[in-house]
């Protein structure tokens, strides 16, 4: 019998599972504590920006396989399956994971567990957490043992987050049973038959090659920018150093952007998380790395600042910054963690005039930094500046014509901070191109 799944937590990831679910051909309710969001969702409408998955929930939700509620007693009574995909944010007395949020939803819905199903993580954890929610599960379950949890890490891309979950590189489960590792062997049958790695483990592991992942994603990034910090230290172009490093096979050449760093809900928070955890567990040593990749992170965003600064001839005061981009990355509207909307803040407390425009991420952005101000086009944020700061790469900004956005700023001074422009095309339309990392 086909089981029927549901997913708890409709945010990014949960909204995405849900619908890419329903795209495998599963009858999926998805359940959440925030009433507006389940609202819009129920109305066929994704709540964020994601490429592609509009039309996908849109089209499941019409034909009545995919829906949503506030009712956490109906995916109880229907789930044979059930997704766990809260938040598990950094908590805000320092770097450890936040796990209430996934501490609740199995507190809130084990007590009405009465059919024997399966609970699957897929929030990313300190390892450990799954066999804590284990106990609690089959603890509070009137269904008892017949209740079984397992993890199943996830590693979409936002931004690409469909494309990623119906052809992702590998599926982990942590499982203690093989009835488990059957059920999502079951559940997963149309991407295992396409060819897609299907990888057993115990939940520690299944945890852990998470929390590596981005871990090691982030280093890759931070060995990079601090490649950067050496060729401002030397003339250097940090550029064509990375496109020579990535015709190595052994290294490559993805993750390998030299800018302005990682940002977003994910690597920040999991390397931190990632510290905090090992600290614990009186491991700390093995991931003391982990710090400096976070500080050289975070340095990058120090540099872009300076680098404006110097474009302002040392002072912002009095000035006009024209600031493009805003989301921590293209194809998104996540401001979590924005690399871009922390620098447009910092130049606007130095006493500039900072004005942001973003294709999809300015009503978030609004929420989070109302002091900026706001502009509906990159010609409309740039009008009058004495210096333009790339730091989001939407292709509308690699698309931008220099010579046109030239006629309405007040200089012709641009600060690359991710590497993405044509420098030698803003220079011979008389531009000052400074980047990060590039002489
Ligand atoms: N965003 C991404 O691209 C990816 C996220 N992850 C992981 O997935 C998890 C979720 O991340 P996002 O979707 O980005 O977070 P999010 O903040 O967008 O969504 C979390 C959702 O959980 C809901 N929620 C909180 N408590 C609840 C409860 N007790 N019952 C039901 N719903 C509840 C919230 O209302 C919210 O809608 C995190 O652990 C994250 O690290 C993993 C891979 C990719
Ligand atoms: O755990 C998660 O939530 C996810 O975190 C990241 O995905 P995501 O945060 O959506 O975005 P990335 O494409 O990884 O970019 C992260 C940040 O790194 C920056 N970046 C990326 C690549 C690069 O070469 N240089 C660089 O500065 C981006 O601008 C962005 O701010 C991982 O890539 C996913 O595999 C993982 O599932």
């Amino acid at each position: 019998m086909t089981p029927r799944l549901t997913v708890v937590g409709t945010g990014y990831l949960g909204a995405t599972h849900a619908a890419c679910m329903a795209e495998l051909g599963y009858d999926v309710i998805g359940f959440d504590v925030d009433e507006a969001k389940i609202a819009a969702l129920q109305a066929g409408k994704v709540p964020f920006y994601e490429p592609e998955l509009p039309e996908l929930l849109a089209r499941h939700v019409a034909a009545g396989r995919l829906s949503f509620t506030t009712d956490i007693q109906e995916i109880a009574e229907a789930g044979d399956i059930h997704f766990l995909c809260v938040g598990t944010p950094q908590r805000p007395d320092g770097y450890a994971a936040d796990l209430r949020y996934l501490f609740d939803a199995v507190d809130n819905l084990a007590p009405l567990l009465r059919r024997p199903c399966l609970v699957v993580g897929k929030s990313t954890v300190p390892a450990g957490t799954a066999a804590r929610l284990a106990e609690r599960l089959t603890a509070s379950a009137p269904a008892g043992t017949a209740v079984e949890l397992a993890w199943n890490p996830e590693f979409l891309r936002e931004g690409f987050a469909v494309a990623d979950t119906l052809h992702p590189d590998r599926i982990v489960v942590g499982v203690r049973s093989s009835r488990a590792e059957q059920a999502l062997r079951s559940v997963y049958a149309p991407l295992i038959s396409a060819g897609v790695p299907f990888l057993v483990a115990d939940f520690a592991t299944a945890e852990l090659v998470k929390v590596a992942a981005n871990s090691f994603l982030a280093t890759k990034i931070s060995f990079i920018n601090a490649m950067a910090e050496i060729c401002e230290a030397t003339g250097a172009d940090v550029v064509r150093l990375a496109e020579a490093l990535a015709l190595d096979p052994r290294i490559g050449g993805r993750f390998l952007q030299a800018g302005l760093g990682f940002g977003g809900g994910c690597l920040p928070k999991d390397i931190r998380a990632f510290i905090a955890w090992a600290e614990e567990l009186g491991a700390g040593d093995a991931v003391a790395f982990l710090r400096d990749v976070d500080a050289i992170n975070l340095r990058r965003r120090h540099r872009m600042v300076e680098l404006a600064k110097e474009q302002c001839d040392g002072a912002f005061d009095g000035k006009r910054v024209g600031v493009l981009g805003a989301a921590f990355k293209p194809n998104s509207d996540d401001i979590r963690d924005s690399p871009a909307l922390e620098v447009a803040d910092t130049i606007r407390r130095a006493g500039a005039a900072v004005t942001v425009y973003d294709p999809e991420a300015m009503p978030n952005a609004a929420v989070r930094y109302p002091e900026l101000s706001y502009a509906d086009s990159a010609f409309a944020a740039c009008e009058g500046a004495d210096v333009v700061l790339h730091l989001t790469e939407w292709r509308e900004f690699r698309d931008l014509d220099p010579v046109a956005l030239g006629a309405v700023v007040r200089r012709r001074r641009i600060v690359d901070g991710r590497n993405a422009l044509d420098p030698e095309r803003w220079r011979a339309a008389g531009w000052t191109y400074r980047a990060l990392g590039r002489p």
